[in-house]
């Protein structure tokens, strides 16, 4: 089994970096009272720059691995007031000089300041196309740009991909609740999971990270009267009224959780108390899932005893390219129950004659 310590090492330090650039843009343009509503400008500044941050690093770290990235700098290119945005938010971030506390190293890349064509450049690093064979890193820089303009949960992703298959996840979420059973309490938490080795919690933080051990995630087995549906809050992204029938079907009690982003695996994988079952069916046939939405957040929940599949059983296949391979949803449960949960989603789709 390989250990990819090195490559986690890395991993955990960009996604740490691109959360610090993230959460400073919420709070300096998101939270600020100039935003005209509607404006979506902040969450473009601030995906584009944390992708700049992340490929920047990965760059210097490992030189030829490619990167399948969700953003490009196309528009930057065009747009001078953006470009110059973007410059000096990822400068800002890189420029800072590598920490011990959090481990970093200066051959990473950071601690220098970056030309505006070394970060357009680092940017348009995530276009690879993705595949089957060898190893790549898959990035969504920010999972859930509704809910950080909400101020609700969003996630930096980023995962190595090895043969199609995801070796190491890494995600950061700014906003979720260190401890579950404190929803006010404080908020930042980092997830990693290595294929073999387990996922794990870690502060966002490395200050206070530096004092907390890491928690290993177990999901706990419970029946689905006492646990609720995870689904997205967005009803264009699942099919949530199928969910509730699916949820009636199985004598779920509880109402469902909704939150934005890759964070809803996170909460499947750690056993939040209000997770159990994560259910994307689509509401749209056309939408095709990409790589980046769905490769951490499957390892973190396999990694922690959970089992994700298509609505028929079928792994996720991250070898396809930039989309995810041929399948029909995503239904992730714990080892006992997803059997059952999928025999609960094949009739409700039955019946609603989404089955051939
Ligand atoms: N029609 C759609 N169906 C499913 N997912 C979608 C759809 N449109 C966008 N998404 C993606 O859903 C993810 C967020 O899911 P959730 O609602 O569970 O938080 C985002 O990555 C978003 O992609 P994008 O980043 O391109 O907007
Ligand atoms: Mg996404
Ligand atoms: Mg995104
Ligand atoms: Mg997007």
């Amino acid at each position: 089994m390989v250990v990819y310590a090195a490559e986690q090492a890395v991993a955990i330090a960009a996604v740490r970096r691109a959360c610090t650039l993230t959460t400073a843009v919420f709070n300096n343009l998101v939270k600020g009272e100039t935003l005209v509503k509607g404006d979506k400008s902040p969450v473009t500044v601030a995906d584009l720059s944390a992708q700049a941050v992340v490929n920047t690093i990965l760059l210097h770290a490992f030189p030829s691995d490619p990167i399948v990235g969700e953003e490009d700098a196309a528009d930057l290119r065009e747009n001078k007031v953006l470009c110059a945005r973007v410059i000096e938010l990822a400068n800002e971030v890189l420029s800072v000089p590598p920490s011990e506390l959090a481990e970093e190293k200066a051959s990473w890349g950071l601690g220098e300041h970056r030309s505006e064509g070394e970060v357009l450049q680092a940017i348009d690093r995530g276009n690879y196309e993705g595949g089957r064979a060898g190893r790549m890193w898959t990035l969504d820089p920010i999972d859930g740009t509704k809910g950080f303009l909400r101020g609700g949960q969003y996630a930096v992703c980023l995962a190595l991909i090895n043969d199609g298959r995801v070796e190491l996840g890494v995600i950061g979420c700014p906003n979720l609740p260190l401890d579950p059973a404190i929803p006010d309490g404080p908020a930042g938490a980092l997830f990693v999971a290595t294929r073999g080795r387990g996922a794990f919690q870690y502060p966002l933080s490395t200050v206070v990270g530096s004092k907390i051990p890491p928690v290993s995630l177990r999901m706990p087995s419970l029946p689905f009267e006492n646990l609720s549906f995870l689904e997205s809050v967005e009803k264009a992204h699942a099919a949530l009224d199928t969910n509730a029938k699916i949820a009636q079907l199985l004598g779920v009690k509880c109402e469902p959780v909704r939150m934005d982003s890759q964070a809803k695996y996170a909460a499947l994988a750690r056993g939040d108390s209000s997770g159990g079952v994560y259910l994307r069916l689509p509401a749209n046939t056309e939408y095709r899932e990409k790589i980046w939405d769905h490769a951490p957040g499957s390892l973190l929940v396999e990694e922690a005893g959970g089992i994700i599949s298509d609505a028929f059983g079928k792994p996720l296949d991250f070898g396809a390219g930039r989309f995810l391979g041929k399948h029909y949803g995503v239904v992730g449960a714990g080892k006992e129950i997803h059997q059952k949960l999928l025999e609960g989603v094949q009739q409700i789709l039955k019946e609603e004659g989404k089955l051939a």
